[in-house]
């Protein structure tokens, strides 16, 4: 399964900075920020880098926090199948720039756009919010987006 990551800047206030993608997989969606891994590359180093591709933050590999991971099966195109691991990150230099991919901006957690986030977004997000780390699957529907599936359980390594 393809490698992938993911990485939600945490703010001193608490607040999330999420990206509204603005094109390819995705588009159109607020999330975090992260894409595949490149050869050699580890799941932090792939983080950090498309942190700073995306959103011009810079963080150190190790201020990485790992909040766990995600199987996401796409019945109709086994292609798109990928492992997502997960980081929140709370210190980095530089201010948070739009990019080609992503148009960045801060939400505190009680409001995030969850209706134009992916669908299961709303379910394990607030439990990596509350500290828990979180391993499971999510199995999306031929049409791409409708989850038919989930499963997902607290990650207590
Ligand atoms: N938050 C969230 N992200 C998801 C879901 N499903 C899903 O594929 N993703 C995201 C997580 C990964 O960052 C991203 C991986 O897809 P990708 O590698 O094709 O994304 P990309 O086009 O941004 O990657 P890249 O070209 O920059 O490497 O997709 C989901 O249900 N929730």
């Amino acid at each position: 399964m393809r490698p992938t990551t993911l990485c939600f800047p945490v703010a001193a206030d608490g607040r999330l900075l999420l990206g509204c993608k603005k094109r390819g997989f995705g588009n159109g969606k607020w999330n975090g920020f992260g894409g595949k891994l490149e050869p050699g590359e580890s799941f932090r180093e792939c983080a950090v880098r498309e942190l700073y591709e995306e959103v011009s933050l810079l963080a150190e590999p190790e201020a990485l926090e790992y909040m766990g991971f995600l199987d996401f099966h796409f019945t109709a195109a086994p292609a798109a199948d990928h492992i997502t691991y997960i980081y929140f990150v709370k210190t980095w230099t530089g201010n948070a720039t739009e990019s080609e991919e992503m148009e960045p901006r801060f939400f505190a957690v009680d409001q995030l756009p969850y209706d134009r986030m992916w669908q299961s977004d709303r379910v394990w997000l607030p439990r990596l919010i509350k500290g828990e780390r979180i391993k499971g699957r999510v199995i999306f529907a031929p049409d791409g987006e409708t989850v038919q599936s989930l499963e997902i359980k607290e990650d207590r390594q």
